[in-house]
């Protein structure tokens, strides 16, 4: 099973939990863990947008355990210490659509191009990896729920006022011709407060590859949520 298998279901369920955001709390920030994120974030904003409460930079897809995936197998091939590993992870949450840009490794570290590869494929695969491996019991629990909790403590501290705060997140975007696109953000006490473009200057001609690869999917995946969203009009309050 793939995340895109999850859309016949979970398109509606989102659409519902969206629609009850809007008419309960329409400024709060959004977080969507439910697959496949690629889809179900643009679902969320066309439902919003319909109940005349979108604001673009509230709305996030949780995208922190590709990071939490490539700062670990990083870590663990290069002997680091986890904490002092940062991976920004681009793109989107399925497939090829989740590219991590291993050149813009902190601490700044140097791969061979197989190693480039592999770790690519597997940061790219870890999600479907533990899906198999259930066995269709569901996915990686304990790891999203620590993603989950990561990206919402990020939020809260941002709302509590400190001005640091980064992570990467699938969200409305200019940095590529893609309306959503996942990149590292500054988080504020308004929502995004900058989308980290810089990360994709200076890229590898294998980094440069996998963005224009990945563009394809991620925006069928953005097209079929949108025209799901738009054929089926919003509840009333
Ligand atoms: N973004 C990520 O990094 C990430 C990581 C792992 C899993 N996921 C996604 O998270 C979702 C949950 O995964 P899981 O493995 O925990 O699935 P699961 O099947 O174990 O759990 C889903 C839960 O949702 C509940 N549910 C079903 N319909 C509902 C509704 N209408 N309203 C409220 N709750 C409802 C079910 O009762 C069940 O408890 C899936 O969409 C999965 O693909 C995302
Ligand atoms: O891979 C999946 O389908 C579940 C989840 O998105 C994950 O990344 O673990």
């Amino acid at each position: 099973m793939t995340r895109d298998d999850l859309f016949n279901i979970n398109a509606s369920i989102v659409k519902t939990l969206v629609e009850a955001v809007a008419d309960n709390c329409p400024e709060a920030f959004i977080h969507v863990i439910s697959n496949p994120v690629n889809s179900t974030v643009p679902i969320a904003a066309e439902v919003l947008k319909q109940k005349g409460v979108y604001d673009p930079k509230k709305l996030f897809g949780v995208t922190t355990l590709d990071v939490v995936r490539a700062n670990t197998f990083v870590a663990q091939k290069k002997n680091l210490r986890l904490i002092d590993v940062d991976v920004p992870v681009i793109g989107g949450h399925a497939g090829i659509t989740i590219l991590p840009l291993l050149s813009k490794t902190k601490p700044s570290v140097s791969f061979t191009d197989e190693e480039i590869h592999e770790l690519t494929v597997r940061i790219q695969n870890a999600g479907t990896e533990v899906v198999e491996a259930k066995a269709g019991a569901g996915s990686a629990t304990l790891s999203m729920a620590y993603a989950a909790a990561r990206f919402v403590e990020s939020s809260l501290r941002a709302l509590d006022g400190d001005g640091d705060v980064y992570e990467c997140a699938y969200v409305q975007s200019d940095v590529t011709d893609l309306p959503f696109f996942a990149s590292r953000i500054k988080l504020g006490k308004k929502g995004v407060e900058a989308l980290i473009s810089s990360d994709l200057q200076g890229l590898t001609e294998y980094e440069l590859k996998a963005v224009e690869a990945l563009k394809g999917e991620l925006k069928s995946s953005i097209e079929k949520g949108i025209g799901f969203a738009q054929k089926q009009p919003v509840a009333a309050a």
